[in-house]
């Protein structure tokens, strides 16, 4: 095709040849190609060969472009009208559009006809670049509108440039007032503070820095969080803002919810135990003594059962208010459960002023709690551990504050009792019969005892107390003041008191056979066996099975067993008062209200305690009041009873004074059913 070679062939087609990133192609002035180096080989898909003599337009030209094309040509070659450089769309082999900047260029040979190059830069590089560049831009765009964040442009310096919010509402002061504007005139010195703190750390980092900061906006106080990326090249700072108010709300009420009770919003019993390590801690550190207050409101039981949980619930919280209000701000009042509390008390000075914040306690519930317009009078034990003394951990010092608490309930209630070991001892000495108690019965370790009642008239014997023992293998002989408590405490009073009453009644079945004589027989009853329905049911079955009747049988009730309150108390003391079973009062005068009772229930007898039979020879207020107590009885319809009686002055003085019946050492302490069997009484009288 080509007769001979361009002028230009070989100083310019020499360097095209090496250039592969470029399409060069020579036409002649039929637009045939008379050179097609590699890079147009790559760009268009024909080889040299294939392209070497074919046109211009065969080759790469798209139809619609095939006429101006050869129209500029033709005005290049005649009128010098140069084909500017200009972006295309041309055509590679496979028809597809290759995207060129296109520079073209007229040369003359030495044969004075004229060749045109065209030099193709691929663009292909560039359209993708900005074809992502766009679509980064929509996708920016898309992220603005669809997400509520603010997104500001800062210069390093805090002043903003640029925003993007997706409703003014959001924003903490209006466009105008900000944009072009310092952060540092727009912030309160708090807040501002914290931005510019984050802002300092985030310039020169890679990555993103977050923090929250908290503003109040015209809706209320607000939280947000900020992440902030410095954009070294531009010296510039991009902050994200999101409002984590409804975030915050929600984890603030959870965490309220994990470490603060629901009913008097103070610490429970986690968080307590965690600020209690924590004094402990800053004691150690700094020295100084530290103390822990259990306290636990007195016979709340009873409200709660006599006035419902309601009125229980306002007098916690009353509570809780009054115990804040005693202690120092450094202090805590936290709710263990119940109607337990515990006050952390951090760097006191001496014991003078812990007993000083103990006894201001107590002070401060003296003070009636006035709930739904009724006045109640409550009390509250207090069990005092201190740190270093009386333990080094939080569970070490709880408990002994807990097992002190105890002492000050056992010591009358309404007072404090410090931590002692050998109170750690009791406690110990509980487990260990709570431990042998259960199994105790099915074990046969229990026996029933017998203490005999003397008519004071007659000297006759009138009957006896069943008195339980246990004998165990490993703690030896218990007593029932010890047991029993244990007893109730872990549930198994109920079958021991049946066990009790069984063995009472067939004792007194064979007893009676054995003297011929009306004897009575007396069981103690625990305030838990009334919980018990079937109770009254239980003794009638009992009694028909033992072949015994009800009047020979009686039940010493405790005011701890009245005081319930409950309506089943009162449905089983009137079921086994019809059934004719005698109900006598046990350790009458040691109560506060067994007067009322007195009046309330069907009593038959009344037990004066021992306690005041002890002293009535040398003390004129306990002759007194058993004095007293026995007229009352008597004007009551009631016989009188005088436990722990000792002595012959003892006995003597109690028949003066009128009383029925005698119980006590005198005359003999309890004894196996064997010797009460034997037991004959003739002192009576002397
Ligand atoms: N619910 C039940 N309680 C029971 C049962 N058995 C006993 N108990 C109660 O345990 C408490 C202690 O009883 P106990 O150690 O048997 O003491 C009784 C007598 O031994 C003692 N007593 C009698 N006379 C004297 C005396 O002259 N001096 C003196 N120091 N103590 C004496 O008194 C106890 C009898 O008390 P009370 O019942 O109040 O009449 C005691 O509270 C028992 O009630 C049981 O089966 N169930």
């Amino acid at each position: 095709m080509l007769n001979r070679p361009p002028a230009t062939r070989d100083s310019v087609h020499q360097l095209f040849d090496t250039v592969d990133a470029i399409s060069v192609q020579g036409y002649d002035q039929q637009r045939r190609v008379i050179y097609w180096n590699r890079g147009s080989e790559i760009l268009y898909g024909y080889s040299a060969e294939e392209a070497l003599g074919k046109t211009l337009e065969q080759l790469i030209i798209p139809d619609d472009l095939r006429d101006d094309v050869i129209a500029a040509h033709r005005e290049w070659l005649e009128n010098d009208v140069e084909i500017p450089a200009a972006e295309l769309t041309l055509r590679d082999k496979y028809g597809q559009d290759v995207n060129v900047f296109s520079s073209h260029a007229m040369f003359v040979n030495e044969l004075n006809e004229y060749e045109m190059y065209c030099i193709d830069i691929s663009l292909a590089d560039v359209k993708q670049a900005e074809a992502q560049a766009m679509l980064k831009e929509s996708l920016l765009t898309s992220v603005f509108e669809a997400t509520p964040d603010l997104f500001f442009l800062l210069e390093e310096d805090g002043t903003i440039i640029n925003y993007h919010s997706g409703s003014e509402k959001d924003l903490y002061t209006s466009p105008a007032k900000f944009l072009g504007k310092n952060i540092a005139e727009l912030f309160p010195a708090k807040v501002l503070t914290r931005v510019q703190t984050y802002i300092a750390k985030a310039i020169g980092r890679k990555g993103i820095i977050s923090f929250e900061y908290e503003l109040e906006m015209p809706k209320g106080k607000s939280f947000y969080e900020a992440r902030v990326r410095h954009i070294k090249e531009h010296r510039q700072m991009v902050v994200m803002v999101r409002d984590i108010t409804e975030k915050h709300l929600a984890s603030e009420l959870i965490r309220k919810q994990a470490y603060y009770d629901a009913l008097t919003s103070l610490p429970n019993r986690f968080l307590s135990l965690d600020r209690l390590s924590q004094v402990i801690k800053d004691a150690e550190r700094y020295g100084g003594k530290a103390a822990v207050l259990f306290l636990d409101i007195d016979d709340f039981k009873k409200v709660n059962d006599s006035l419902g949980h309601e009125v229980g619930d306002k007098l916690l919280v009353e509570a809780a208010k009054r115990l804040s209000r005693v202690v120092r701000e450094t202090d805590t009042v936290g709710r263990l459960g119940g109607d337990e509390f515990i006050v952390l008390l951090r760097s006191l000075g001496d014991y003078y002023d812990l007993v000083d914040v103990v006894k201001s306690i107590l002070r401060e519930f003296r003070e009636p709690f006035l709930i739904d317009a009724r006045e109640l009078v409550l009390t509250t034990s207090i069990g005092v551990a201190v740190y270093p003394e009386n333990g080094d951990s939080a569970t070490e010092l709880l408990r002994n504050a807990d097992t002190a608490m105890y002492q000050a309930k056992a010591s009358g209630r309404n007072t404090y009792s410090f931590f002692t070991y050998k109170m750690n001892d009791m406690i110990l000495r509980r487990l260990e019969i709570e431990g042998q108690l259960r199994g105790a019965l099915e074990r046969h370790e229990f026996e029933v005892y017998y203490q005999p009642k003397l008519d004071l008239k007659t000297g006759s014997v009138t009957g006896a107390e069943a008195l339980l023992r246990w004998h165990n293998p490993a703690l030896g002989q218990v007593g029932p003041d010890e047991f029993i408590p244990v007893a109730e405490h872990i549930g198994i009073i109920i079958p021991i008191g049946k066990y009790v009453l069984e063995q009472a009644l067939s004792f007194l079945l064979e007893w009676r056979k054995a003297h011929q004589q009306q004897y009575a027989i007396a069981v103690n009853l625990s305030p838990l066996q009334f919980r018990d329905r079937a109770f009254a049911s239980f003794v009638e079955e009992s009694l028909v099975n033992a072949n015994v009747r009800p009047e020979c049988l009686e039940f010493e009730i405790t005011e701890g067993v009245l005081m319930i309150g409950k309506s089943y108390v009162e449905e089983a003391l009137s079921k086994l008062h019809k059934l004719g079973v005698k109900l006598s009062m046990d350790d009458f005068g040691t109560g506060y209200s067994s007067l009322s009772y007195l009046r309330q229930y069907a009593f038959d007898l009344l037990k004066i305690d021992r306690s005041f039979i002890s002293g009535i020879c040398e003390k004129k207020e306990d002759r007194d009041l058993v004095t007293a107590a026995i007229a009352m009885a008597h004007s009551l319809d009631l016989r009188v009873i005088a436990e722990g009686v000792e002595t012959q002055e003892q006995l003597s003085l109690l028949a003066d004074l009128g009383c029925d019946i005698a119980q006590g050492y005198y005359f003999s302490k309890p004894m196996p059913a064997n010797e009460m069997m034997k037991f004959r009484y003739d002192k009576i009288s002397e």
